[in-house]
């Protein structure tokens, strides 16, 4: 594996259902042992996208390289991706260990030999007391580990998860994305990782996809495209800034990046429509001239050393150099 590159690359991918277009001609280079994720609103054509690449979809044009050789036609197994799906599709009569040998047993990998690897998958993800339960048997986390041991016995060299962290509960979920992590950077192969969460996308992926309408609205590291949004669907959808329509164009800055002052002196003027103590941090609803809303979200220490009301008029000013020009 290692040494190869194993780069994923979508060339003017695109995916009708009748006349609705689901994915609209997308291209993107997905870097070998990446961790990615494809981030949207639902219906923006992020499960296609992932459904294309596993070939459970057909292409309706373009193409789908995978180190180099066009892989849009073949069928899913012989692709070398795997698909960990969102319900986790287990066989409710097979065990934990005949689950993961399944795709062994197809392949007609003899009893002993499937059982051998799907014993390794097992301790990969910590599930070897467990092998001999039954799914119905298992808590939420456990049968997702099951579904990854699932997938992963193919040696796949990308792995495709679609939104693999929706069904579980929020405590299960933060620990869980911190596995997959782990697991990806020990395996050393590309995850493609679909959610609507942006919290999941930032706090996982070494680059984030944003996709909208059917195409890719903006892509790049984590970092880089929640500081950086391009566009105002995009600056809107990670959250945490505002977009403020000025005369030289609309901007995004950070909440946390616009401060208040006393008297309107500056850069607008605003007056408080609501204050809202969140614990580390105070969230300063304004509205400023043209009806916009605007938020400074300040440290507490900083705001109760010089508290503001609903009502107050006050100035709001920020550093040009961390507001960012939409381009649309
Ligand atoms: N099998 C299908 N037949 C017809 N239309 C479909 C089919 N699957 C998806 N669509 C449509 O294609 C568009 C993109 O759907 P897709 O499932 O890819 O979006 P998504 O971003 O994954 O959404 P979600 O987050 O809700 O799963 C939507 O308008 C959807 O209604």
């Amino acid at each position: 594996m290692t040494g190869v590159k194993q780069d994923l690359e979508l060339v003017a991918l695109t995916k009708r259902y009748g006349s609705t277009l689901a994915v609209d001609s997308i291209s993107h280079h997905f870097r070998s042992s990446s961790y990615t994720c494809l981030l949207g609103p639902s219906g923006c054509g992020k499960s296609s996208t992932l459904r294309m690449i596993a070939g459970h979809e057909t292409v309706s044009e373009g193409s789908i390289l995978l180190a180099g050789r066009d892989i849009s036609a073949l069928p899913p197994a012989k692709r070398r991706t795997a698909m960990m799906f969102q319900n986790y599709a287990l066989f409710p009569h097979l065990s934990v260990l005949d689950n993961v040998a399944f795709s062994l047993k197809m392949k007609g990998v003899d009893k002993s030999e499937r059982h051998a690897k799907a014993n390794e998958m097992l301790e990969l993800v910590d599930l070897t007391p467990l092998a001999g339960r039954l799914p119905a048997q298992l808590s939420g986390g456990q049968q997702q580990r099951v579904a990854l041991a699932r997938a992963l016995i193919t040696r796949p060299q990308v792995l495709l998860l679609d939104e693999p962290l929706s069904a579980l509960d929020p405590f299960l979920r933060v620990r869980m994305r911190s596995e997959l992590r782990k697991l990806q950077k020990e395996l050393d192969i590309s995850f493609l990782h679909v959610t609507h969460g942006q919290d999941e996308a930032l706090a996982l992926a070494d680059e984030v996809v944003v996709m909208n309408n059917a195409v890719i609205e903006q892509a790049g590291p984590a970092r880089e495209v929640f500081n950086a949004p391009k566009t105002k669907f995009v600056a809107q959808f990670m959250g945490g800034h505002n977009v403020i329509a000025l005369p030289e164009g609309n901007i995004a800055i950070r909440t946390d990046a616009v401060t208040t002052t006393t008297v309107p002196e500056g850069r607008l003027e605003a007056r408080i429509l609501a204050v809202e103590y969140q614990g580390t941090h105070v969230s300063v609803l304004t509205r400023v001239a043209g009806d916009q809303e605007v938020t400074a979200l300040m440290p507490d220490a900083a705001f109760f050393a010089n508290p503001h009301n609903p009502g107050d008029r006050i100035g709001l000013t920020w550093d040009t150099a961390s507001q960012h020009q939409l381009t649309a």
